[in-house]
């Protein structure tokens, strides 16, 4: 685990950006979130319909409340973005900009996320110096065009048993309260969602339920 992402900080993953919103405040969603317990962030602006200097001006409000809030700020996709917004890190997928390069352009300090589906993307992954995983999609989801088919959980179980001790992952795609458990005990630290806190009347109340699975969960697990 590296020194500055420890495993509860994966315990509820947000991802969001104003395409998500739909006519609701993105800075109001997350503050929303962030009252409900959610233990991380990740800015993505995707398809959306803003312009570049608005993506700035609505990325520094969001990290600003991040930061007040102690939880880590990333970036979906776009170091140039990340390094505008001084985030505390960035998420690629395994048709973005390869990890190896982020880190390279990024140094040391900074968080790295890669999307995998294999326990040979994680291996890869890992070489390249990153610090998570995400796994997905888990289930069917409409808030990622091309998503693919679900790999479902056993994906990550996959990867968990791989031969060298895999990086700590976070399962995404289609998670809501009634299907985090599998994921959790599957060996993800914790679930990232979009359309479970952005789509919930009560962003507050979904986050907090979200984050009360996910941690009760972990207790369970813990207590075997
Ligand atoms: C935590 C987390 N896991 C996976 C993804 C997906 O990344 P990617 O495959 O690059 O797809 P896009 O999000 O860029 O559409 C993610 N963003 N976050
Ligand atoms: C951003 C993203 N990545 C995925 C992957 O499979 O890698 S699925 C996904 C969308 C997650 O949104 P929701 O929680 O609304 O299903
Ligand atoms: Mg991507």
């Amino acid at each position: 685990m590296p020194n500055h992402l420890s495993s509860s900080t994966l315990r509820l993953y947000f991802v969001m950006g104003s395409q998500d919103c739909k006519n609701r405040d993105p800075v109001w969603v997350l503050k929303e979130a962030i009252a409900g317990g959610i233990t991380m962030f990740q800015f993505r602006e995707k398809n959306s319909a803003l312009t570049l200097s608005q993506t700035v001006f609505l990325g520094k409000k969001l990290r600003d409340l991040c930061a007040k809030h102690h939880i880590p700020f990333i970036v979906n996709d776009r170091v140039d973005l990340a390094m505008v917004l001084k985030a505390d890190g960035v998420h690629v997928g395994q048709e973005d900009l390869p990890a190896v390069q982020v880190r390279r352009l990024l140094g040391s300090d900074p968080i790295i996320g890669v999307s995998c589906k294999t326990p040979e993307e994680a291996d890869k992954a890992m070489q390249a110096g990153a610090d998570y995983l995400g796994v997905g999609a888990m289930y069917s989801t409409r808030s990622k065009q091309n998503a693919g088919s679900p790999v479902g959980p056993s994906a990550i179980q996959r990867i968990y048993h791989m031969e060298n001790k895999p990086l700590p992952m976070v399962g995404i795609g289609g998670i809501h309260h009634q299907n985090a458990e599998a994921v959790i005990r599957a060996g993800a630290e914790g679930i990232a969602v979009i359309s479970a806190i952005t789509n919930a009347p009560s962003p507050r109340h979904a986050a907090m339920r979200l984050r009360e699975t996910a941690e009760r969960i972990h207790a369970e697990k813990k207590a075997i």
